[in-house]
């Protein structure tokens, strides 16, 4: 049985596209009241337009998630270490679907959850997948990172269905920086669009922005090619293109002066934790550093457009 920690849009698209492969799955969500109205309604104001099917067990109760094998945690990066230590469960394999750097540790999902619970192995779900595109059933493909390649066959087997297609490998932190790293750049790319700079604009902030992922994910021991996939590239072309990413949304609203909707972004701590480590490791990450200046409200889009625009002209 899978247990989905999180009951937010993306632990919830999860389950509906289990169930809909007959794949007995119970979703935990921490606020009683809204998971009872869920389970009477089978709808979920995270997902709306998107009816939970019945075989959907939802509950608020840790108890059953205890009794899965498998458990998803589906719940914003900053609070995962929290979470882990409140919960008093400890399944065989526990897969973050979580896209961030922890901000207090500097650490990734997989690191935090050994650390939690020594006894489980982690493993590690990301790529290009808006949670309304898997709840709706469309075709979607995401990495599966997981250092154990016996746990991580059994995996990719247990967690694809008709319509979510894993794939496998062993370099976790590509994985994790992949997903970690795109949703910075995601909100460079909504910046430039909410600021009118055009596309061409958005499209150098992709490239160059790919190029400082490129630097800082192998210094920390990720394989570049698996930057080139479906957690990096794969995911940066989705994010940093739609406005139904809340990264490029907020980046958006920063760009056109309008107030940011309050909502998961990721890449906001995650510029300021990246930032960190490229100083700890001597790289060079411009838009990265402009991406945390305009966050913490340090910058306006046009002095971190400039700063970008006056630096020395460089080798590709
Ligand atoms: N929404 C999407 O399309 C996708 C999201 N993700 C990732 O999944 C993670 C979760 O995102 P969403 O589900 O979209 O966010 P969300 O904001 O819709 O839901 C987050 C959930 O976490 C729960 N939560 C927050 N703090 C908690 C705590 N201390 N204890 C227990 N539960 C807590 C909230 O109650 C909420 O149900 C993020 O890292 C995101 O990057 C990954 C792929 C797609
Ligand atoms: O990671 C995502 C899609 O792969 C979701 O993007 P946002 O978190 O920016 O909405």
């Amino acid at each position: 049985m899978i247990g989905i920690l999180g009951a937010g849009a993306f632990g919830t698209a999860l389950a509906v596209t289990y169930a809909k492969a007959d794949v007995a799955v119970t979703l935990w969500g921490r606020d009683a009241a809204a998971i009872a109205t869920a389970r009477r309604m089978r709808r979920s104001d995270r997902l709306p337009g998107v009816p939970l099917p019945d075989a959907i067990d939802l509950t608020a109760d840790t108890g059953a998630i205890a009794a899965c094998d498998v458990v998803i945690l589906a719940i914003p990066m900053q609070r995962l270490s929290t979470v882990l230590a409140q919960m008093d469960v400890r399944p065989r394999i526990a897969v973050a679907a979580c896209k961030g750097v922890d901000l207090e540790t500097l650490r990734g999902p997989t690191a935090i959850i050994a650390d939690a619970w020594p006894g489980t192995t982690p493993a590690l779900l990301s790529g290009p997948s808006f949670a309304a595109d898997i709840a709706r059933g469309l075709p979607t493909a995401l990495a599966l990172g997981c250092a154990d390649e016996t746990v991580g066959v059994d995996l990719q087997r247990t967690l694809s269905t008709p319509t979510l297609r894993l794939y496998r490998t062993d370099d976790v932190v590509g994985v994790e920086l992949g997903g970690a790293l795109k949703n910075v750049i995601a909100i460079a790319c909504g910046a430039a669009i909410g600021a009118g700079l055009g596309d061409s604009a958005r499209a150098a902030l992709m490239t160059r922005g790919m190029a400082e992922m490129l630097r800082l994910a192998p210094a920390l021991g990720a394989r570049p090619q698996t930057l080139m996939g479906l957690s990096g590239l794969g995911d940066l072309a989705l994010t940093s293109a739609s406005p139904q990413s809340r990264n490029f949304a907020l980046g958006q609203a920063l760009g056109s002066g309008a107030t940011p909707e309050v909502a998961t972004t990721e890449g906001a701590a995650t510029a300021q934790a990246a930032l960190r480590l490229a100083k700890r490791h001597g790289i060079d990450m411009p838009i990265t550093q402009a991406v945390a200046a305009l966050v913490a409200g340090d910058a306006s889009v046009k002095d971190a457009i400039q700063t970008l625009l006056d630096r020395g002209l460089t080798a590709e």
